[in-house]
């Protein structure tokens, strides 16, 4: 079962691996006219009833797979309105083409004729809410045929997100699917047509997994996340990165808790960071009431970077877990305590693969292996796992993706502490598995972009400014 938000990131996907949108279309269309002459006989009539949208492009496509059939394809509204180009070029066809081509401007008009099969390809995975008009008597009057009708993808009226009808729906006898079911489709008998969607789409991060992020037009202050930072000690530069790393990839606002030995030279790496130190030089079980009372008022926690491994630091990062019931981003020492800890804490997990074995898991090279390992580890210690590497794995105990961008420039340290920051942003707003496919993915692209730019030799640091395209795209994309 596949969401149509999900649908939509996979199909960008797709495109961004070198199959476009209009030869799935094509593929869709076929699959269309295959379910259509499964329930027609020879010589029976057509109808194809078509939105303006791509679910509309699917049905001009099918249209010419059914010659035999006469089809007649109504379109509901002008052609100058089809939406995208791809249903604009195959209508164009079919007009070029001299098939029967009908523009309803007003649904009143829909003239069906008595066929025997009704295609309803009005609206698919792109609308949200109940129909509106023309396509509300448009469905009505599909309802009142005698004819079988076959549904493009979702019957038209049902939401593909929720699997819900807000109001009148087309009442289809069979409904042709793409790629995976969609909710709300247990009721209908249902076939679900592979249109070439590679594997891949789905599980490698792309592009279209930063459909996520888009960031309501009506966003106000608070709406993307406060993220705390413990972190510092032994070393100062983890925590300050990972801190503007999560600052670059969006959140609100940022706050650094660390020692005060170290409180000065964090806040010297960038002066809008806002530190709040705690007494000593490392942190001790004695700094978890302060920590706590800091945490519950944050949307995220990135725990870990530059904490290092003091077993009173490890007995303090395991007692802080153990009754913290919100999200955190665990990285570097904190990780090796997190198997052991019972917690109701939502943990995206970050090692890289010798952090994982020190957290009793698994090693493999390969990296089919390794998904598959990480994807059993991540179910037994009940929290989502980033794994780094050439390709990173994400898993959390239910779904796996595996993220390629990257290059061996950012073996460097401190990449580690600005991939933990911009998860920890992420975490803030997101489900853990897009949070973390999502930050390695936008990572890697950085430093791709980074190398493009300047060529090898890249510093942590470098990763900053390159955050927000790689999270957002160009300006003009
Ligand atoms: N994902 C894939 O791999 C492929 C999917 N295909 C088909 O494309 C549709 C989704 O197309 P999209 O253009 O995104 O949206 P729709 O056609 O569903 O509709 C958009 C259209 O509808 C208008 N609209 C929005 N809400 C309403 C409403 N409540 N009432 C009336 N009209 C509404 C909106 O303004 C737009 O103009 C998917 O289902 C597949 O069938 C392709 O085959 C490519 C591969
Ligand atoms: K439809």
């Amino acid at each position: 079962m596949i969401t149509a938000e999900r649908m939509a990131a996979v199909d960008e996907n797709a495109a961004a691996l070198g199959v476009p949108r209009k030869q799935l279309m094509e593929s869709s269309g076929n699959a269309v006219a295959r379910a259509v002459r499964r329930v027609a006989a020879p010589g029976d009539s057509v109808a194809l009833v078509c939105g303006r949208g791509n679910n509309g492009g699917d049905a001009f496509v099918a249209a010419r797979f059914l010659d035999d059939h006469d089809p007649t394809v109504h379109l509901l509204g002008r052609p100058e309105t089809i939406a995208t180009d791809i249903a604009r070029e195959n209508w164009v066809a079919l007009e070029r083409a001299e098939y029967d081509t009908r523009v309803v401007r007003d649904a009143q008009e829909l003239a069906l004729d008595d066929p025997d099969v009704v295609v309803d390809a009005m609206l698919g995975t792109g609308v949200t809410g109940a129909l509106r008009e023309p396509e509300h008597t448009a469905a009505a009057a599909i309802n009142d045929t005698d004819a079988t009708v076959v549904a493009v993808d979702v019957p038209s009226g049902v939401d593909a997100d929720t699997g819900e009808a807000a109001g009148v729906a087309v009442d289809a006898d069979h409904v042709v699917t793409f790629h995976d079911a969609k909710p709300g489709l247990d009721d209908h008998e249902v076939t679900v047509a592979d249109i070439g969607i590679p594997e891949t789409a789905e599980l490698f991060a792309g592009p279209g997994d930063r459909t996520v992020l888009s960031r309501p037009a009506d966003a106000h202050k608070g709406a993307f996340g406060e993220v705390l930072v413990v972190g510092g000690g032994p070393y100062t530069g983890a925590p300050a990165l990972a801190a503007q790393a999560a600052m670059r990839a969006g959140a609100d606002l940022v706050r650094v808790v660390c020692p005060e030995s170290v409180a000065r030279e964090v806040q010297s790496f960038e002066e809008g960071l806002i530190v709040r130190p705690f007494e000593g030089d490392r942190l001790t079980t004695d700094h978890l009431d302060r920590i706590r009372a800091l945490a519950a008022d944050h949307d995220a926690v990135v725990f870990g970077p530059g904490l290092g491994d003091d077993p009173a630091t490890l007995d303090a990062v395991r007692a802080f877990l153990a009754d913290y019931d919100g999200r955190a981003v665990v990285d570097a020492d904190a990780l090796q305590v997190v198997p052991d800890v019972d917690t109701d804490a939502t943990l995206l997990c970050t090692p890289h693969q010798g952090e994982l074995r020190a957290m009793g898991g698994p090693s493999a090279d390969d990296w089919r292996e390794r998904l598959d390992a990480v994807a059993d580890f991540a179910a037994d210690i009940g929290h989502t796992l980033l794994v780094k590497g050439a390709y990173d794995v994400i898993a959390d105990g239910s779904d796996a993706r595996v993220n390629r961008t990257g290059n061996p420039g950012m073996t460097v340290g401190g990449t580690g502490d600005v991939l933990a920051g911009t998860a920890g942003a992420l975490l803030a707003t997101q489900a853990p598995l897009n949070a973390g496919t999502l930050a390695a993915y936008a990572n890697g692209l950085a430093g791709d972009h980074v190398v493009e730019d300047r060529g090898y030799g890249l510093l942590a640091s470098d990763l900053l400014p390159a955050l927000p395209r790689a999270l957002w795209g160009d300006a003009d994309e």
